[in-house]
């Protein structure tokens, strides 16, 4: 097993002897929040349904970092993984709630059963991976730091409401959980992500990812390892002192501008293209 290379932007040791538990971790933003915490000198414990995923990518990080599969939104799944962190480390310093997503879809084509899917995940599946790592790990040992990834609301998501309004809560409970948990020295803090260059956007219908890096006022979409770089940021002692913010990274372009239905997307019929369910495998 490699020793990770350091970090190219902070000081060596910045995370020495602290444990992270970053939940899809194998995969695009959460693979590079991990590969960066462990450049950084932190244990890496990542967590997704995919074991396949999450083994190629802790090969790729080295020695430090470890895997746990499981289901956030299933109770004793998300118990385990809290656990299993816990169990190999014997502390939990840091939870990187990256585990999230949605599809693309107009606001009136969007079933009951979707709606409350979105929410599962990136509501329920966020508030129980917060509480059990406060509850088994960071108020046992007072201390602790939890990072929210969301996919910023800020401008609404036309095209992904159901997204728009579970990011806006997990905002919304990063700064409620950051004043419920000081006291326990625990520090909430949010990442308010935009378009980021990552396997993920191939599941957008064509029309919406082809030009969409020229949508970005920085004329190109946001690199993972920047993503990490925050992360690792956010991990360091002047994350606990940001406990209750949410920090936007998005070159200037949120995730959304103009109007709805955008120009662009609409074929001849003035329909907007959905993007296609994933494989029954994989649900
Ligand atoms: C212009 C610029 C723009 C710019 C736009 C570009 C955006 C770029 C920014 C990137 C942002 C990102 O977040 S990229 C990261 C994206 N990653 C992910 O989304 C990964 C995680 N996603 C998921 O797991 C799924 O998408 C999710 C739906 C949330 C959860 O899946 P589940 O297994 O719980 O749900 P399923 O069993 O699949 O489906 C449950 C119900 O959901 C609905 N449903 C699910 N998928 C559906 C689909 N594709 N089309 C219709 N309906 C669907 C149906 O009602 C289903 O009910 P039935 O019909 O009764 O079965
Ligand atoms: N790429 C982008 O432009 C942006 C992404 N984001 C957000 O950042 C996060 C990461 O995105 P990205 O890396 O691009 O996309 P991915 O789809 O690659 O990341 C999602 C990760 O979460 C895991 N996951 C999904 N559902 C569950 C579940 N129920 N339990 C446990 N793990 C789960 C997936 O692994 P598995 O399927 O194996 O479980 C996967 O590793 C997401 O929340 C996304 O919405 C935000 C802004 C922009």
């Amino acid at each position: 097993m490699s020793t990770p290379a350091p970090s190219r932007i902070f000081a060596p040791g910045l995370l020495d002897g602290q444990v992270a538990l970053v939940t899809g971790g194998g995969t695009g933003l959460g693979r590079a929040a991990a590969t960066e915490l462990a450049a950084c000198g932190a244990q890496v414990v990542i967590a997704g349904r995919r074991a396949e995923v999450l083994e190629a990518t802790a090969a790729r990080i080295g020695a430090a970092a470890s895997v746990v599969c499981g289901d956030i939104r299933d109770e004793d799944d998300a118990r385990r993984i809290v656990d299993t962190a816990l169990e190999h480390h014997g502390r939990l310093d840091l939870l990187v709630n990256n585990a999230g997503g949605q599809y693309f879809v107009p606001a009136e084509a969007i079933a009951t059963r979707g709606w409350q899917a979105v929410f599962r995940l990136n509501v329920d599946g966020t508030t129980r991976m917060a509480e059990l790592a406060v509850e088994r790990a960071m108020r046992p040992a007072g201390r602790g730091t939890i990072v929210n990834v969301t996919l910023s609301p800020h401008h609404g998501l036309a095209g992904m409401t159901h997204s728009s309004a579970a990011r806006a809560a997990v905002e919304s409970l990063t700064a409620a959980w950051a004043r419920q948990w000081a006291a326990d020295g625990i520090a909430v803090v949010a990442i308010a992500a935009g378009h980021f260059q990552t396997d993920a956007l191939d599941k957008y219908p064509e029309p919406v990812r082809a030009g969409v890096a020229r949508t970005v006022p920085l004329q190109r979409l946001g690199q993972p390892h920047e993503h990490g770089w925050l992360v690792a940021l956010l991990a360091s002692p002047l994350g606990r002192a940001m406990s209750g913010t949410v920090v936007t990274l998005d070159g200037a372009r949120d995730n959304w501008f103009g109007p709805w239905p955008p120009p662009t997307l609409t074929d001849g019929d003035g329909d907007v293209p959905t993007e296609e369910r994933r494989p029954a495998a994989t649900r």
